[in-house]
């Protein structure tokens, strides 16, 4: 199995079963790195075959995001005097993660802020934003400049775009791209670093600091060199597991995220 192991070189214990010399028969198999065309037909089956609905799944996903955060930014370890946060919403479903993930984090005790720029007119994503705001979480009305948010933040979540991006970015999530990799702040992006190719990365995109996948992670994910990479999203029923060969990780105990 040498040197066949899908796992980046930073990964974790169960890249150690890439390597063993346990038999194959009783070796963990290596979680899969989904390509895109795969992460929406899971997702779309979800929904379809498996019944769910999207705020169902949404707020689990949201959920484990503000978890990992905890997990890797504890509210001791911040250098701010206040617990702020900036988190960028884009306009699809990974949007709708980060409403959801900033709302928990204010629960957890952080000061969460959030940029919307672009509001899809659908009633999900009007009810999680007067979920914020009478959760007295401020909205920006634009993107600061990189220096402001230096000054002001102790991490950047980035939901701005997740599985379902293609092509050069629009505006105007170009400029707001150029200055988050101005900002010198840890950036934890939600299940893609936006601006990434989800299946090939990015050369001279974002390199957050964080990256939480949901799910499974998208292949673009062995190419990240963050220090703190967690699988969050743990409502994959079996069957589904099976269907696509995932081979996840045991989520330990009740937890919702994993470091991997
Ligand atoms: N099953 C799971 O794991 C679950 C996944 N979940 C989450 O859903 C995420 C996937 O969500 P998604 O499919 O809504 O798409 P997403 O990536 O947010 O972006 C689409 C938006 O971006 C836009 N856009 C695209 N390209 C662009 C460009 N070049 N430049 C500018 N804009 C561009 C596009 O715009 P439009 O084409 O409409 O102009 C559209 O509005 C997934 O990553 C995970 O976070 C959980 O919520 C629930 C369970
Ligand atoms: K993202």
């Amino acid at each position: 199995q040498a040197g066949t192991c899908p796992l980046p070189a930073a990964a974790n214990s169960h890249r150690k079963d890439c390597f063993s010399s346990t038999p194959a028969s009783t070796m963990a198999q290596a979680i899969k790195y989904l390509g895109q065309e795969e992460a929406q037909h899971i997702d779309e089956e979800l929904f379809s075959e498996y019944g769910f609905s999207v705020d169902q799944l949404m707020e689990l996903a949201g959920l484990s995001c503000a978890t990992a955060v905890t997990r890797a930014y504890p509210l001791t370890s911040l250098v701010k005097a206040r617990p702020s946060l900036l988190v960028i919403c884009g306009p699809g479903n990974n949007g709708g993660d980060g409403l959801v993930c900033a709302r928990h984090l204010k629960l957890f005790g952080y000061e969460p802020t959030i940029l919307y720029p672009k509001r899809p007119n659908k009633p999900l994503f009007q009810g999680l934003t007067t979920q914020c705001q009478k959760m007295e979480i401020p909205f920006l009305t634009e993107m600061p400049e990189a220096k402001a948010i230096d000054e002001a933040y102790n991490l950047v979540i980035d939901a701005i775009f997740g599985f379902s991006f293609k092509g050069a970015v629009r505006e105007p999530f170009g400029s707001i791209l150029d200055t988050l990799k101005k900002s010198t702040v840890p950036i934890a992006s939600i299940d893609i670093p936006s601006g990434w190719d989800v299946e090939q990365g990015s050369t001279d995109g974002l390199q957050p600091d964080m990256l939480i996948s949901l799910t499974a992670p998208k292949k673009s994910a062995s190419l990240f060199k963050g220090r703190y990479h967690f699988l969050g999203g743990r409502f994959v029923p079996p069957g589904l597991e099976k269907k696509y060969q995932l081979n996840l990780p045991q989520y330990p105990g009740t937890d919702c995220v994993l470091q991997l």
